[in-house]
């Protein structure tokens, strides 16, 4: 019996915009249905973030033997440590029909984005630059140089916003949670429609 697969979620955008808190407010929704993908980095582990939990943490020689492996759906290196989306768990949760959120970086996305292409990308923007600014501060964990590193590359990377098929402002939380929630909820509704117009056909043959 044909089974759909499930719906690959991408959630991006430059650093301290918010995903990080945007996607733990969705996943303590008691209506979310997304499975979360945890990713890998080389990056050491911050004050109080898990290894398996918030990340798994590997050195540079293991990740790079899990690129050369083909292990990692995508991979970017960021700010001087690597980041990547390990390979099975996505495949294994989409052929089971769940959909799978994604929280990354923007060349990552663009990966992802040849490889998955009918996989939902939303772009998480801040009010302003300078918001950013004030969040990345005010969340207080990295020294200054690398805050500076991280507001810099935001030039960059806002200019990619354009490639994504939906843009949503972090003002608040709750109202980017929503916004969030309403984009999944009508990209189910289409796919459903294409569903059923895909089996009727299949019938009519
Ligand atoms: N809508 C918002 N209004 C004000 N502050 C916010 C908002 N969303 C997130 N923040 C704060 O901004 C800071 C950065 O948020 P967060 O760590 O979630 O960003 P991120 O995009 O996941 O960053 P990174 O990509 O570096 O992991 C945190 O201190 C968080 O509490
Ligand atoms: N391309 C990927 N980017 C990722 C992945 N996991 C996280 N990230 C992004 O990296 C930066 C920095 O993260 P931080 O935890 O050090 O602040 C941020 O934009 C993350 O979203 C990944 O698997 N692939």
């Amino acid at each position: 019996m044909y089974k759909q697969r499930g719906l690959l979620i991408v959630l991006s955008g430059p650093s301290g915009v918010g995903k990080g808190t945007v996607r733990k407010e969705l996943f303590q929704q008691p209506d979310t249905n997304y499975e979360y993908s945890i990713s890998m980095t080389t990056r050491s582990p911050r004050e109080g973030e898990q290894d398996g939990v918030d990340y798994f943490f590997k050195s540079r020689q293991e990740f790079e033997r899990r690129i050369s492996e083909g292990g990692l759906l995508e991979y970017a290196e960021y700010v001087g440590n690597y980041y990547g989306t390990p390979l099975d768990y996505v495949n294994a949760t989409l052929d089971a029909g769940r959909d799978v959120f994604l929280e990354i970086e923007v060349v990552g996305a663009a990966q992802v984005r040849e490889k998955v292409p009918d996989g939902l990308f939303i772009f998480l923007a801040p009010p302003s630059l300078s918001e950013l600014q004030v969040r990345l501060v005010g969340r207080g964990t990295e020294e200054a140089d690398v805050i500076a590193s991280r507001v810099l590359k935001a030039r960059d990377e806002l200019e990619m916003m354009n490639l994504y098929d939906y843009v949503v402002e972090n003002d608040e939380v709750s109202k980017a949670c929503d916004r969030i929630n309403a984009i999944v909820t009508a990209e189910h509704c289409r796919r459903e429609r294409v569903e059923k117009r895909y089996l009727q056909m299949l019938e009519g043959e």
